[in-house]
């Protein structure tokens, strides 16, 4: 085999185990106008067929490959990553292993494929899904493997070994990125029908036969280099859980690598192995790393660090130093990067060094060039000049790690210019009006334990039941209603200059009356504006608020077909004036009920943002906990007794390990309790969370002190209930009666079911009773009769107590 430094065996002339001087991880899949989004789309309804989905497809590979080769990576030695996807790599990970569930037999190539990430149903048969669930710290969702003890694995290897034999064929000799046998086991779930206390890691060693053919395969379609993604290393809440240890999982990566690196160097071809593990630190892994026969290494030196001392094993290999941020947008600051890149060997011991990003840069958009963050003002023309400058999307992000290799190999005064204008750039982000705002800072600094405290939650409950009156099981919406083809079509005809403000604004009031009187229509007894103004939960705030900007073109891949667009929080946060008062106030006018006032919390607005790498995560969650503080009084004063701040993204930010967690969450739920510590005892603040387990966070939603807090409950059946009994949550819930992510109505007896199964385990007085998300997504057709069964099944719970 390859490795010119631990083998004399002569490897086909390609394979060579000198990893090119500078790579990325991955890039974005989506397309620079989401031209995979479209196909996608197209194709699931029925507009296209397969041959024209592969085509849009193999165009964008084509596409990207070209442009990171003209961004200056090598097109040759494995420089160019092959991480294309038509939906997710787990899944593609999935469906070459032949891993996909029983429910899926009968069903082949991309049928299959779409199958498992979206379910059937109809005259195609019913099957669920795969489960998605967060990918790592990011914002990005993943197709959750299922294995059980009967899980059989069989290789298709095409969707990796076709792109290689592509790229080849236009000259490039591509790395392909596949997700690592012992990361793919930690991130799979125990299947249905496996007994409790089923580890799927367990199934390593039948799987390992899969990866070596699949290696085999892709050295034969000509790749000289392979990227296992073993992420997982990285995560505590993966590799350190009821059924697995830190020790299992190291055992794991020994085996795994003896197979595919050792035993199968010893005769037959393979390409040379990079073994990635991004999204942190490496911590006591270094050494199970180093003691492979990989021949790289790819380390995330933004969220990790260096070993305390060289590790005994890198000397015979390269460490790819990732040190340009696969998370994040800014700039980096080329010379501080190129004297971290030049520590490496000497701290770890590597036989050499390359340099690469910290993640694969699909957690970021593809290109700053085509944006403008002119509004047309003179500030907004110098944002826009600023921000140009100081932003490093993928493209640049390519730029940056081609200059530091430059920098590596050539020495820096190859790339002086590059440097000085990175530098420069930094220090002018350091020193720009906006950046750092004194009145902001003067507010943060001075702040008191006091400001997070509201009084006794006992004094509250009995003020709020005062002033609210509210009957027993009061029923609720968590804000938004159907965004209908009317509201988006104002919202556009708004931004194109169609539509006046004043126009649009009508078109919004009379939006939220309608919403209102359906409602009242309904019986609901705590109401809400509906949010027919808002475009998204963050960005509406982000576009009100200084300190952020928007941008135009900015799609980050979120899961599948589906991409958002995150905001850029560049600067100390405020609120210049009041954002949501009015329509609440409105919407108040029009009844006698109760109206939420509706917000979106500091932990949310930053998870869904890009965020600045320049002050501290505290600062700016203060910052803004503040901006919403103001907002919630304003609220306040206008009449609003309900104030809810939705807070979604609260467990997404939790760090991978949990020596971080605690600092974590004493400033997330602080800057929460800012934002809502404002109002008098009578005045009840809600939040909202979407996520169903709860474990690992019970505590920190404890700690909200919200008065009323909304979970997801429906689809685990109310599980969550016994579990927030038994850790003594006094406070008011609202599980979700309904699914709201299928179109599906409940029927009354459902619902019903469901809330009797709520009453048994949580005191009747705490139990609030609503959907389980928001309804923006769902179209009026199946809001009204859930609604109503909703309110009917409280009804009738109600009546029994
Ligand atoms: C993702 S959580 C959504 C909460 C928001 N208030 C809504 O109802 O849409
Ligand atoms: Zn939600």
């Amino acid at each position: 085999m390859s490795q010119s430094t631990t083998t004399t065996g002569s490897p086909a002339e390609a394979n060579t185990a000198t990893f090119p001087a500078a790579t990325v991880l991955g890039y974005p899949r989506i397309g620079p106008n989401r031209e995979l989004k479209r196909a996608l789309e197209s194709f699931w309804a029925a507009r296209t067929d397969v041959p024209a989905l592969e085509d849009a497809a193999a165009t964008l590979r084509t596409r990207t490959r070209a442009r990171l080769a003209e961004l200056g990576l090598a097109r040759t030695g494995g420089a160019v990553p092959e991480a294309s996807s038509f939906y997710d790599q787990v899944l593609d990970a999935s469906y070459a292993l032949g891993a996909l569930p029983a429910r899926f037999d009968g069903l082949a190539g991309l049928d299959l494929y779409f199958a498992a990430a979206r379910g059937t149903s109809g005259d195609a048969g019913e099957r669920a899904p795969l489960e998605m669930t967060k990918w790592f710290d990011t914002n990005y969702h993943y197709l959750v493997p299922e294995i059980g003890p009967g899980t059989t694995f069989r290789l298709d290897a095409s969707r990796f070994v076709g792109p290689v034999r592509e790229a080849a064929a236009e000259g490039l000799d591509t790395r392909p990125v596949v997700v690592g046998p012992v990361t793919y086991l930690l991130l799979s779930k125990a299947a249905d029908d496996a007994p409790a206390g089923f580890e799927p890691l367990s199934r390593l060693g039948d799987l390992l036969p899969v990866y070596a053919e699949l290696l085999r395969e892709l050295r034969a379609a000509g790749a000289s280099w392979v990227q296992l993604d073993e992420s997982g290393l990285v995560a505590d809440h993966l590799l350190d859980t009821a059924t697995v240890s830190p020790a299992d999982v190291h055992a794991a990566v020994k085996a795994a690598y003896r197979a595919l690196a050792t035993d199968l160097a010893a005769g037959v071809d393979r390409p040379a192995i990079l073994l990635q593990a991004s999204y942190g630190d490496l911590g006591t892994a270094w050494p199970v790393v180093a003691a492979t026969d990989v021949e790289a290494v790819a380390v995330d030196l933004v969220r990790g660090a260096l070993p305390a001392a060289p590790v005994p094993g890198l000397e015979t290999k390269t460490v790819v130093a990732g040190v340009v941020d696969g998370h994040n947008i800014w700039r980096a600051d080329l010379g501080a990067k190129a004297d971290l890149v030049d520590a490496v060997a000497a701290a770890t011991g590597a036989g050499a060094v390359a340099v690469g990003t910290s993640t694969s840069l699909q957690h970021v958009p593809h290109d700053v060039e085509p944006e403008s963050w002119d509004d047309g003002t003179a500030a907004g023309a110098e944002l826009d000049a600023n921000l140009h400058a100081w932003l490093a999307f993928a493209d640049q992000k390519v730029g940056e790690v081609v200059a530091l290799g430059t920098a590596l190999t050539d020495g820096r005064d190859a790339v002086a210019d590059v440097l000085a204008a990175a530098s420069a750039a930094v220090a002018g982000r350091r020193d720009a009006a906006g950046v750092r705002v004194d009145a902001v800072r003067a507010r943060t600094a001075a702040l008191q334990p006091g400001d997070f405290e509201r009084g006794a939650h006992a004094e509250r409950v009995t003020a709020q039941r005062e002033r609210l009156g509210l009957p027993a099981l009061p029923t609720t919406t968590i804000g938004s209603f159907p965004q209908t083809v009317e509201i988006r079509r104002a919202r556009a005809a708004h931004a194109r200059g169609e539509l006046t403000t004043d126009a649009y604004e009508q078109a919004m009031r009379d939006e939220i009356a309608r919403v209102v009187t359906l409602q009242e229509e309904l019986g609901l007894d705590v109401l809400v504006h509906g949010e027919a103004e808002r475009n998204d939960m963050v960005q509406y705030f982000a576009e009100l608020l200084d300190g952020f900007a928007v941008t135009t073109n900015g799609w980050v891949q979120s899961y599948g077909s589906r991409c958002t667009r995150p905001s850029i929080l560049w600067g100390d946060v405020s609120r210049p004036e009041p954002m949501t008062v009015r329509w609440a106030q409105y919407a108040q006018s029009l009844t006698e009920k109760p109206v939420k006032g509706m917000l979106t919390g500091p932990v949310t607005i930053m998870a869904w943002s890009f965020v600045r790498d320049d002050v501290p995560l505290a600062e700016t969650a203060n910052q803004i906990g503040l901006a919403l503080r103001d907002e919630v009084v304003d609220l306040e004063a206008a009449g609003i007794a309900v104030v809810q701040v939705d807070e979604p993204a609260l467990r997404e930010l939790l760090p991978l390990r949990q020596a971080d967690q605690a600092a974590y969450l004493d400033w997330s739920v602080g800057s929460f309790r800012l934002a809502t510590a404002g109002v008098r005892p009578d005045t009840q603040v809600h939040t909202h969370l979407c996520y169903s387990e709860f474990g690992e966070v019970i505590g920190a939603i404890d700690g909200l002190d919200a008065d009323v807090t909304s979970i997801e409950a429906a689809r685990s059946r109310m599980e969550v209930v016994p579990e927030l009994q038994d850790a003594g949550f006094s406070r008011g819930v609202g599980p979700g009666v309904y699914d709201i992510h299928s179109p599906r109505v409940p029927s009354v007896a459902e619902v019903t079911e469901l809330l009797e199964l709520a009453v048994k385990s949580v005191d009747p007085n705490l139990l609030w009773v609503n959907p389980d998300c928001g309804l923006k997504t769902r179209g009026y057709a199946e809001t009204t009769p859930s609604l109503a069964h909703l309110v009917e099944a409280a009804h009738a719970v109600r009546a029994t107590l």
